[in-house]
């Protein structure tokens, strides 16, 4: 065993879109603890959805110094902290106060999308896409930085003088962890940066071109650092323990999931689903919508690479389902009804709430429901939300089979969805791949844990790794391949019918 005698675990923070977590986690990758705390989610128009950074900071402050307390254990005893964090949420705060100078604009959110437009009409497309790897869309944080530049008063003159900086929420988190205003590190991890539409995805550093067609100021931007750092030690919340890593959530459930080989990938089932496919030290460059990104750059190693499918709405219609069509009191509940019904009664429902996102990207898509008779119950609209988030996973994997020339092989699945056994059994059907889901499902924070371990040498190597990783549930394909093909069908063409609406 490598690591400091004496201190026994490793402390993530998993700072997600409806929640913070912290969790403890010990040499063999166990849970020692967990502490978690919502936040408040704030829709000031249609397509907007924001958060109050202060607030999720306040929420860290608490719930760090909670699961070491819970854990028996006093802060010099936590070897390192790992952060992991929803990715592209964009944050501006003033340095010298370290409060927040307007919301947080989240990953879900739609105003940038039509200054994307722009971009893409006066013909900067190719531009975005062969430096950062990226096809430009709202989705990205660098659209959202213009946008807050060019709408909060007073933001561009301060950016530019030095007094506003910006960062995703790992950015925010971190600086605000190693002194604030007294000397906090201004430093994004590289998957982070890789997300902002602003980042060589080659040179890891800031690309000058992207910067000015974007009129975003340098002096606004944190320094871009590999995934474990240096990220310094913290001054508060947990004084004296160093941050070991950072690195954007989806990301971590790759590390967590243990997928260090090319070929291997995970899909993560939270608000929305994100499939992950690790192809090593190369750049796979997406003709499917798909998106090229930072797996993990351990420092002095060589970065390593994923193709990601971002799916915006999967956990979220199973919220709306719950929430603004009151049809089931909880979420799980979604599985008893839809076991009222053998199928789906020729119904099906693409969640396009915030548009399309992988691999179709249209911003112009608006959720539909179609396929309604009068033959249709509550328990078949409870199987087309959960076969929605099914159909976008396969939209998703065929666009990497076909993009990175490997078929795949099994999907390892984590997040809150990943309790419906019925879902993944349609995953694994429409897939026609094993589904396995591992025995620690907060593949995030361990996945965060492992950042800063592997950075503080907690852990020696990946590879040791992957011996934490036990199987708790697999599902295999059953289904007769005509229905899925006819079932595919269906889907597609539901798909097309959302696309192109712009109400009058
Ligand atoms: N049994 C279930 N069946 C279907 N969806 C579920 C179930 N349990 C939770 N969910 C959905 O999973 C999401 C929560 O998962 P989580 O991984 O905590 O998300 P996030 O990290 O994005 O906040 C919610 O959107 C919820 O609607
Ligand atoms: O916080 P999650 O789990 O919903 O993940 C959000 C993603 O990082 C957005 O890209």
């Amino acid at each position: 065993m490598t690591g400091t005698p004496g201190r026994s675990v490793v402390a993530a923070i998993d700072q997600g879109t409806t929640s913070t977590r912290c969790l403890l986690f010990d040499h063999d990758g166990q849970m020692v603890s967990l502490t978690q705390r919502e936040h408040r989610q704030h829709y000031p128009r249609p397509g907007w959805v924001e958060h109050d950074a202060e607030e999720i900071w306040r929420v860290v402050e608490r719930i760090v110094p909670e699961a070491v307390r819970q854990a028996g254990l006093e802060p010099a005893q936590v070897a390192g902290l790992g952060i992991a964090n929803q990715r592209e949420t964009t944050v501006v705060w003033d340095p010298a106060t370290g409060r927040v100078l307007a919301p947080a604009i989240t990953w879900q959110d739609t105003r940038a999308d039509e200054l994307v437009a722009g971009l893409v009409a006066d013909g900067h497309a190719e531009e975005f896409r062969r430096r950062s790897g990226l096809t430009p869309a709202g989705y990205f944080a660098g659209p959202r930085l213009r946008w807050l530049l060019d709408h909060v008063p007073g933001l561009r003159e301060r950016a530019g003088q030095g007094r506003a900086l910006f960062g995703t929420m790992e950015s925010w988190l971190i600086w605000q962890l190693t002194g604030g205003p007294e000397g906090g590190r201004h430093v994004t991890d590289v998957t982070n940066a890789s997300r902002t539409m602003m980042m060589d995805l080659r040179t890891h550093t800031w690309d000058p071109v992207l910067l000015d067609l974007l009129e975003v100021p340098p002096a606004v931007l944190p320094e871009i650092v590999p995934t474990t750092g240096p990220f310094g030690a913290c001054r508060t919340v947990l004084p004296g323990v160093a941050i070991g890593g950072a690195i954007g959530d989806q990301q971590a459930a790759l590390v967590g999931q243990t997928c260090f080989a090319p070929g291997e990938a995970k899909c993560t089932y939270g608000t929305g689903a994100f499939v992950l496919l690790n192809t090593g030290e190369r750049i796979v460059d997406s003709h499917h919508g798909l998106i090229p990104t930072v797996a993990y750059h351990l420092r002095d190693q060589q970065p390593v690479y994923a193709l990601e499918g971002s799916i915006a709405v999967t956990g979220s219609l199973v919220q709306w389902f719950r929430d603004a069509l009151e049809m089931i009191p909880t979420a799980p509940q979604i599985e008893t009804l839809a076991r009222t019904v053998e199928d789906n009664g020729g119904c099906y429902i693409v969640p396009a709430f915030s548009g399309l996102y992988a691999p179709r990207w249209r911003a112009d898509a608006r959720g539909i429901v179609v396929g309604l008779t009068s033959y249709v119950r509550r328990g078949h609209l409870a199987r087309a939300v959960l076969e929605a988030t099914g159909w976008q996973t396969w939209e998703v994997v065929r666009a990497m089979d076909a993009d990175s020339g490997i078929p795949l092989a099994a999907l390892k699945v984590d997040g809150g969805m990943t309790a419906n056994h019925l879902l993944m059994q349609f995953v694994a059907d429409v897939l026609d791949v094993p589904v396995e889901r591992p025995l620690v499902s907060e593949t995030v924070s361990l996945g965060a844990a492992y950042a800063a371990g592997l950075g503080i040498g907690f852990w020696a190597d990946l590879e040791g790794l992957r011996r934490n990783w036990h199987r708790a549930a697999r599902w295999t394909p059953t289904i007769d391949p005509e229905h899925r093909a006819r079932e595919a069908a269906n889907w597609s063409d539901a798909v097309n019918r959302a696309l192109g609406w712009s109400p009058r």
